[in-house]
């Protein structure tokens, strides 16, 4: 199997801090021209400080990278599989001139996001542009587009739910309990921008579609109808804009008649602080505060098919651009279609 016209894999994430004197720093370009409040970085920061100022991405990350390098080898694919951030080293900038030193000339990226949100997909790919601007275009990158949708990530995202609903189970008997899928909240305004169409593209549409399904399979899987609800996590912005709700916690606080809660982190695809803090640690502190017996399902980064997902996605992106497959595989809403293809 091959990857051409790719020479080289591109890993296209966030960035975090390895270091507490990072963290500000971090924080301020993540938050670059967003008019996030200063009491919102300094409520963050502490966050990351509770973990010795370390993101718990960059290590995953790499994990990540490994599993990618050896299912490419077991498909018989030999490329190098870097990495590039948006906001913090190795940066875009720092990655690309390495690639272009290195002679690759046509790259496939992966963004670690697996929805059509700005900052999912689209930001990525405005992030490539201006890396390739800046080695004057002698790197050419083309983005696999979001596969929240893809059944390989419904089926390993179920398979961490029931486990999980086990698990809580095994805690409670059978006493009523509520499955809360939980994203990251964005900006109404950023959500309504992120899609249309029907069915709808909109990251909200998109996240309740994931959410509907991964419920379907956990059900059938564990022979009892879960009953779930999406909510969020990690709102951030000046409290005057409006962002999506329910937050995870303030619907757990509301619950009734509930006696145990699994969260499930459909929106991310490996344990990243929203999930290390929002989840494993304030919303296990909400959940004990209601009483609640309490459970986070796993995310999909550990399941061998979440690895496959991504190199089956890698080597058709490479089938597109080699025109053997229809670029309606890829269409990609939020970008008019258009920003996900190979040029
Ligand atoms: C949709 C979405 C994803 C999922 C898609 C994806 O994975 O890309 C995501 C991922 C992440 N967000 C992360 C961290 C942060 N996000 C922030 C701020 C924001 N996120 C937003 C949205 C998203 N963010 C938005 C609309 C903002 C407001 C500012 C803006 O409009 O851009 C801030 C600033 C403080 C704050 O405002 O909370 C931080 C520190 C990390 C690293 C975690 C780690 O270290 O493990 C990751 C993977
Ligand atoms: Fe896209």
């Amino acid at each position: 199997m091959s990857l051409a016209p790719y020479t080289a894999v591109l890993v296209a994430s966030y960035g975090g801090p390895d270091r507490t004197e990072d963290v500000l720093p971090f924080m301020r370009n993540a938050t670059a021209g967003r008019n996030i409040p200063d009491e919102r970085l300094v409520e963050v920061s502490r966050h990351y400080d509770l973990f010795g100022g370390k993101s718990p991405l960059n290590e995953l990350n790499a994990a990540l990278m490994e599993r990618l390098r050896a299912e490419l080898g077991r498909r018989g694919i030999d490329v190098p599989v870097v990495i590039g951030n948006r906001n913090w080293h190795p940066y875009f900038a720092e990655t690309v001139e390495q690639l272009a030193a290195g002679g690759h000339e046509r790259v496939a990226a992966l963004a670690t996001s697996a929805y059509s949100s700005y900052s999912s997909c689209r930001q990525y790919r405005e992030d490539l542009d201006s890396a390739e601007a800046a080695v004057d275009g002698a790197v050419h990158f083309d983005k696999v587009g979001p596969f929240a949708e893809s059944p390989q990530f419904i089926r390993a995202n179920a398979r961490a739910v029931a486990a999980a609903w086990r698990e809580l189970r095994a805690k409670l008997g059978d006493g009523t309990a509520k499955l809360l899928f939980v994203t990251h909240s964005i900006p109404l305004a950023m959500n309504a921008a992120s899609g249309s169409g029907a069915p709808s593209t909109r990251y909200d549409a998109q996240t309740l579609r994931v959410a509907e399904k991964v419920a379907e399979v956990a059900s059938a899987e564990l022979g009892e109808e879960l009953d779930w609800e999406l909510t969020y996590c990690s709102r951030s912005g000046s409290p005057h804009i409006p962002w999506l709700e329910p937050d995870v916690n303030d619907r757990m606080e509301e619950l009734e008649g509930v006696v145990g809660v699994v969260t499930a982190p459909i929106g991310f695809i490996s344990d990243h602080m929203e999930v290390r803090y929002d989840l494993d640690t304030q919303a296990s502190e909400t959940a004990e505060a209601q009483g609640l017996a309490y459970v986070r399902a796993g995310t999909v980064d550990d399941d061998p098919e979440f690895v496959e997902l991504l190199v089956d996605k890698l080597v058709e992106l490479a089938a597109v651009a080699r025109g053997e497959l229809s670029s309606a595989a890829l269409a990609c809403a939020p970008c008019a279609g258009e920003h996900c293809l190979p040029r």
